[in-house]
């Protein structure tokens, strides 16, 4: 078990950790994830005795790691750096019997345990292959998994990884947290700095989440990676949906501003104070998909359809929790449908027409759509390559579009509050005042 308790550390005059604590049960996979600089490095190098706190305190199984001997205290703890670069010529497989080195007297040959273990991470990890080549003779993700092989060798309780994927290939990045996920199986506790977060995500049993200078949140990986803890910790846009294949979150980040979204040390709550209480979004396709992501990023409310259920955009909602009208692809759209329809558009403060597709089967939802107000339009498919329209569908749908806000993908968030910002100068009291430009007219 790893206690950290108050921990702090400055360099000169920058503080780096302020307070930190935190508890890791044996056994466990632990991700440290955060924006770089967050002093995630520095915190592995404080628990692993090589970085001295300012004030706290490290204890692993209740042994305090900096008043160990550093024979000592490599037996407990054993460190993949970030960067693996030697400053001596060693032939592999020398470097990785440096892991034995805590355990062998000076001059007194390797025992057999030694050389099993060697052995056992030369292969487990693929360098035996290359195991007599100079370490300055092999690629960088190859010499990283030549210091996951010392570790191995090295067998201590408590393995620290900073960036261990960081060079290395997709399969190879996936092998090296399966075998890190064995090390685990088999008893052992880690610590891993993962910036990949996706792969943090599916084989860490929790991630840690780090910026400003201390833990902001910690526990399961689907409890951490949230869009609004992500706009905190690394101030961007992103959508956390599920990965069909592996089950575990999959975190998107997305260009454009997320205003409106959760600020890094401020709270979860919006920061806008118009922000709308529900959007609704018309349309299909990787437009409104890439739409609701947004809106769910900077946590609004929002709903969709009505969509085909096979439409990208209603897998997405399904994936984000949004509720959404789903139809089947190419029915025609019941009465039901559309008292739905005009249901979600009354109760929700701004309606976002994205890409919709005016086919056959729409001019309901464009008659629907004529008394929608504020309305906002997203297109990033010209008109002629989504739609085989009539003229009288083209005009109804080039109607609804002079009248509405254009706003891009990037830019929809800012859109809906300005348009909720507007609406919010008119005297709601006033039913005259419903259009904000005419009420000025009035
Ligand atoms: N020896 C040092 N002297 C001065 N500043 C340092 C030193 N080591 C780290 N820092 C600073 O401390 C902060 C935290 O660094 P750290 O390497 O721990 O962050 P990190 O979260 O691991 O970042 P990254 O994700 O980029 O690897 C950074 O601003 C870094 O510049």
């Amino acid at each position: 078990m790893i206690d950290v308790l108050d921990l702090s550390v400055a360099f000169g005059d920058v503080s780096v950790l302020e307070d930190v604590s935190l508890s890791v049960e044996a056994g466990t996979f632990v991700g440290l994830v955060g924006p770089n600089g967050a002093g995630k490095t520095t915190l592995l190098r404080a628990i692993s005795g090589a970085l001295e706190p300012d004030t706290g305190l490290v204890a692993i199984d209740g042994t305090d790691v900096h008043a160990l001997s550093s024979r000592e205290s490599s037996r407990l703890v054993s460190v993949v750096p970030q960067d693996t670069s030697l400053s001596f010529s060693f032939a592999v497989r020398d470097v990785v019997e440096m892991g034995r080195t805590p355990y062998r007297s000076r001059f007194s040959p390797p025992t057999v345990e030694d050389r099993e273990r060697v052995a056992d991470a030369l292969e487990r990890t693929g360098v035996e292959r290359f195991a007599d080549r100079s370490i300055e003779d092999v690629s960088g993700g190859e010499r990283q998994r030549v210091i996951l092989a010392r570790t191995i060798a090295q067998d201590t309780p408590v393995v620290l990884l900073d960036e261990p994927t960081a060079s290395l290939d997709i399969n190879h990045q996936v092998e090296t947290l399966e075998l890190v996920s064995e090390l685990v199986a088999d008893g052992k506790t880690v610590i891993a700095a993962i910036h990949d977060l996706d792969l943090a995500a599916r084989y860490c049993d929790e991630l840690v989440m780090v910026a400003d200078r201390r833990v902001l949140e910690r526990g399961p990986p689907e409890s951490v990676l949230t869009s609004a803890r992500l706009a905190r910790a690394f101030d961007a846009t992103a959508a956390v949906t599920t990965n069909p294949v592996t089950g575990s979150p999959v975190v998107t980040a997305l260009s454009g501003n997320a205003r409106g979204g959760s600020k890094p040390g401020g709270d979860d709550a919006n920061v806008n104070e118009n922000a709308p209480a529900r959007v609704h979004v018309v349309g299909s396709g990787s437009t409104a998909a890439g739409v609701l992501a947004r809106l769910e990023a900077a946590d609004i409310d929002a709903s969709i359809g009505p969509v085909a259920e096979t439409d990208v955009a209603a897998e997405t909602a399904r994936q984000l929790g949004i509720d959404r009208l789903s139809v089947e692809p190419f029915a025609s759209l019941e009465a039901e449908t559309m008292a739905a329809l005009q249901r979600e558009i009354s109760r929700s403060d701004v309606t976002v027409i994205a890409d919709l597709r005016i086919g056959a089967g729409n001019q309901l939802v464009l008659e629907a759509l004529a008394d929608a107000e504020p309305l906002l339009v997203v297109e990033s498919t010209p008109f002629d390559d989504r739609n085989a329209a009539g003229e009288g569908a083209r005009d109804r749908y080039e109607r609804l579009r002079s009248r509405g806000v254009r706003a891009d993908p990037e830019t929809v968030v800012e859109r809906v509050l300005d348009v909720c910002d507007e609406y919010s100068d008119v005297d709601s009291t006033a039913p005259d005042q419903h259009r904000p430009i005419e009420s000025d007219d009035d």
